[in-house]
This record gives structure tokens, C-alpha cells and sequence, in this order.
């Protein structure tokens, strides 16, 4: 286990530590140049190559798109528990992104006669992609349908990539019926996000594209961001369990470890004060580590040696510093008073509080959208919400009254700048 005394770190460390996973992907870039640019030209025959190259999966035009039969055939293959988990979870992100819904139109006066205010409408047509290959994210797609339903999208795609088959998880179809889409196309990877930038044959052209990916689809969501949309920047998952020592340190072991399964790229760690507690959960944690497939003790290992491990300050206050620093993905608040530490996290995509609120009941089934900003992007963007399928346009009206009050300011204004068109217009009204 990485135990890091944050104050005697090398700046080198604290670099790399701070930066994880989305510190370079020139190499990934290199690659979806190429197949970007030919997936551009030659359209559907290019997604069939370069799926056939990176998912071993021979498609065809009349296999692309997934079939009404294909969507029931997924549906009644997965486990009738199955089913209803999903339509609990559906039901819990739903209540949660309809109270988050705005207005449609709102308006204030701002001076007699003048009324100002917005109206919100849907974004018209979204690609959503949701990932395959390091796991089985129908989660995913139950995050990102939900709230462009709730939102009123029209038009919704999904991307996916399929397995060497050229089929798609039973799991992810079953999550679509639950949630009510029906566009989906066998692609992903760079070939999927190039695909419905540029519209192929089959494949339409989408405004925007929403869902995390590995670095090849940020690669290529980064080189198309001038053709698309690229929406969250959801990269490798990610979590700090933040504690000060007084919660069983066998929770903390359990949650620090969510994360870290998702892959060698993504980056788990606890953040304490208490050396106690360090050592308990590195006990822990190895045990853990046993009951784990070799998949998935593979990741965890590789996770924490590359990205992850216990950072240890000096106190509570150091702890908290560090969080708003990171802006991790997901956060637990695993403290004797979470609420209170809850205002001074400035920084995170997803508080929890407490020590019943594994990261893992957020991933699923809470509610709230378990899609979040990952490599520091907390400190700038929220969690994907209905806001990521919405846009907001400015409303005016202005009474004959109120152009009297206004009508010399203009003038003034548009004078002082050297507009002379902007002032006659208010001027010779
Ligand atoms: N931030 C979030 O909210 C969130 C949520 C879920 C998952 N994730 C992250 O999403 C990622 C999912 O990654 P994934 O790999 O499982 O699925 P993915 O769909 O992102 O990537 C799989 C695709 O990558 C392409 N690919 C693989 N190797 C390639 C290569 N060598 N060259 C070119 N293309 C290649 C293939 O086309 C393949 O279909 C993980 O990093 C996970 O942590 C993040
Ligand atoms: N932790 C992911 C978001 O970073 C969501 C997820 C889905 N399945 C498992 N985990
Ligand atoms: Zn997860």
C-alpha cells in the first residue's frame, strides 16, 4: 500500500498523484487522428473496420443498429431480479431529475415595463455512449437516458460497443427498455464518437455526445470537440474516502476500494490524519483482496500502486485541503460529523455523508446521476443532470413605458462604445 505523508511528499509525487490517469494521452490522440479522419470519409465502412480491429466484431449495414427483437430478446434474458433492480434504480434517478427540472419560462421586471427571463428547451437530438469492455455499465445507461427523457430530448441515440460477437450486454438492452430508448448502434471506442460526429450511412449525426469513456474515446471526443458537443468530461472513475478515524475502519477499507476496481487507470484513496487507521485499513484491504476475482484484484492492485493509496496529514483541516485540491469524482465523508464537513468540501462531483453511503449505492440505485467530472474537472463542472439536455434562451418584452425609461441609457451606452446604428435605433424611434 502507497502511504503518503502529504507534507514530505516530493513535488514529483504530489504531481502525479494530483494529475492521475488523464495527465497524457498523445499516444491515444495519434491513433483516433486516423481512424477519426477515415470514419469521416469513407463513413460506415470505416466503423466496420476499425470495430472488427479494436472489438474483434464483424458488423454489417443490416447489423448495426440494434432491432426492436434484439432490445425484448435482451430484456427477457436477464434475471427477473435483474429487471426489477433496474426499474428501482430507474424509478429512484428519475424522481431525483424530474425535481431537478427548471422552469420552461420564467420572468422578472427589472424596471416598470420591462420584463426579462428565459425559456428552456431541449437540446433536439443527443448521442449518448455508454462504455463496455472493462465492465458492464447498464447503470450508465439508466444515468444518461433518464434525465434526456425527463428533459424531453426528441431525438435520443446510444452508442455501445459490442462484444466479439457482434452483440450487445443483455444488461444495457434490458436498462434501455426500462428507460424507454430505442436508437442503439453496436459502436464505441473512437469509430462510435467519430461516427456520430460526422453522421455516417447509417449512423446519424448527433449535436451532442454525453457518457464516460477510456482515454481513446476522450481522445477522440477532445479532437471532434470543434464538430460535436463532447458534454462531461467523464474519464477514469475515481474516489476519496475522506475520514478522521471514527468510523470502523473496515468500512473505510470496503469503500476506498469501490473505485479502484474500475481499472489500472482509475484512482482510489483515503485521505486521514489517523495513522491508526492507515495501518488498519491496509490490513484490511489485503484480506480483501482474496475474495476478489483475479480480474478485479488485478485492477484494485494496479489502481492503487498507479493512482491510489492513503495520503496522511495532520490534521482534519490538511484532510479537507487535500479534497478541495484533487476535486475528486466521487467523495465519501466517513467523519464523527459529516454534516459539518459538508460546506467546506468545495471541490467534489459527489459528497456522501456518513458510513452508510457506500459509493457504491450511488453508482446504482440512489438517484442522484452517477456520472461526474473526473481529473480535477470538479472544480469547474457539476455531475451530469437534465442541464447537460437543456439550453437556456433569454426572453425580453419591453411596454412603451418602459422604452421611455430605458431609451437614453441605450442611447448613451451605445454612444460611449461608438455604436452609431445600436444608438439611431432607440434615438429616432
Ligand atoms: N466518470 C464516470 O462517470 C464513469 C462512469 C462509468 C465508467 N467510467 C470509466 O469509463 C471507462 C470505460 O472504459 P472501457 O474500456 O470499459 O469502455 P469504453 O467503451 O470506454 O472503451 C472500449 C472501446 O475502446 C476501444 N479501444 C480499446 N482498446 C483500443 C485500442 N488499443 N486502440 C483503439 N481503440 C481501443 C474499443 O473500440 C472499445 O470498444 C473506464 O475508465 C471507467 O472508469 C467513468
Ligand atoms: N463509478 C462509475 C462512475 O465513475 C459508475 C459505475 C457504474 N458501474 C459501476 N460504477
Ligand atoms: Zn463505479
Amino acid at each position: 500500500m502507497n502511504i503518503f505523508k502529504w507534507a514530505e511528499v516530493c513535488p514529483e509525487t504530489k504531481n502525479k498523484i494530483l494529475k492521475r490517469a488523464e495527465v497524457d494521452i498523445t499516444e491515444q490522440m495519434e491513433i483516433a487522428k486516423d481512424v477519426i479522419a477515415e470514419v469521416k470519409e469513407i463513413g460506415d465502412s470505416a466503423v466496420f473496420k476499425y470495430t472488427e480491429k479494436f472489438d474483434k466484431a464483424l458488423l454489417t449495414k443490416e447489423t448495426l443498429k440494434v432491432t426492436q427483437e434484439e432490445i425484448e430478446q435482451g430484456f427477457k434474458n436477464v434475471e427477473p431480479e435483474f429487471r426489477e433492480t433496474l426499474e428501482f434504480a430507474a424509478n429512484n434517478i428519475r424522481k431525483f431529475h424530474e425535481k431537478q427540472m427548471p422552469e420552461s419560462l420564467w420572468f422578472t421586471e427589472t424596471v416598470k415595463g420591462v420584463m426579462v427571463g428565459e425559456q428552456t428547451n431541449p437540446i433536439s437530438d443527443v448521442c449518448i455512449y455508454v462504455p463496455r469492455g472493462k465492465g458492464s455499465f447498464p447503470s450508465v445507461l439508466l444515468m444518461l437516458a433518464i434525465p434526456a427523457i425527463v428533459a424531453n430530448v426528441p431525438k435520443i441515440t446510444v452508442i455501445t460497443p459490442p462484444n466479439p460477437e457482434g452483440n450487445l450486454d443483455d444488461a444495457v438492452l434490458a436498462a434501455a427498455k426500462i428507460a424507454g430508448v430505442t436508437e442503439i448502434y453496436k459502436v464505441g471506442g473512437i469509430q462510435g464518437v467519430a461516427a456520430v460526429a460526422y453522421g455516417t450511412e447509417t449512423i446519424p449525426k448527433c449535436s451532442k455526445i454525453i457518457g464516460p469513456g477510456n482515454s481513446f474515446v476522450t481522445a477522440a471526443k477532445r479532437l471532434l470537440s470543434g464538430i460535436i458537443d463532447i458534454g462531461s468530461p467523464a474519464g477514469p472513475s475515481e474516489a476519496i474516502i475522506l475520514s478522521d478515524g471514527s468510523v470502523d475502519p473496515k468500512k473505510v477499507a470496503l469503500d476506498f476500494m469501490i473505485e479502484a476496481e474500475h481499472g489500472p487507470d482509475s484512482a482510489s484513496l483515503l485521505v486521514t490524519h489517523d495513522e491508526k487507521l492507515a495501518e488498519d485499513v491496509t490490513k484490511i484491504v489485503i484480506t480483501q483482496l482474496e475474495k476478489l476475482s483475479p480480474k478485479r484484484r488485478e485492477f484494485v492492485q494496479r489502481s492503487i500502486n498507479n493512482y491510489g493509496g492513503i495520503i496522511l496529514t495532520n490534521s482534519l483541516e490538511e484532510s479537507i485541503d487535500f479534497v478541495n485540491e484533487y476535486a475528486p469524482e466521487h467523495m465519501e465523508v466517513m467523519t464523527k460529523n459529516p454534516f459539518d464537513i459538508l460546506p467546506q468540501i468545495k471541490n467534489a462531483g459527489e459528497i456522501l455523508l456518513g458510513e452508510n453511503a457506500p459509493i457504491s449505492l450511488a453508482n446504482f440505485v440512489l438517484g442522484p446521476n452517477a456520472i461526474l467530472p473526473t481529473g480535477a474537472k470538479a472544480k469547474t463542472y457539476s455531475s451530469v443532470s437534465v442541464f447537460d439536455f437543456l439550453k437556456r434562451t433569454s426572453v425580453g418584452y419591453v411596454t412603451e413605458e418602459g422604452f421611455d425609461t430605458v431609451r437614453d441609457k441605450v442611447s448613451i451606452f451605445a454612444r460611449k462604445e461608438g455604436f452609431e446604428t445600436h444608438a439611431l435605433a432607440v434615438e429616432e424611434r
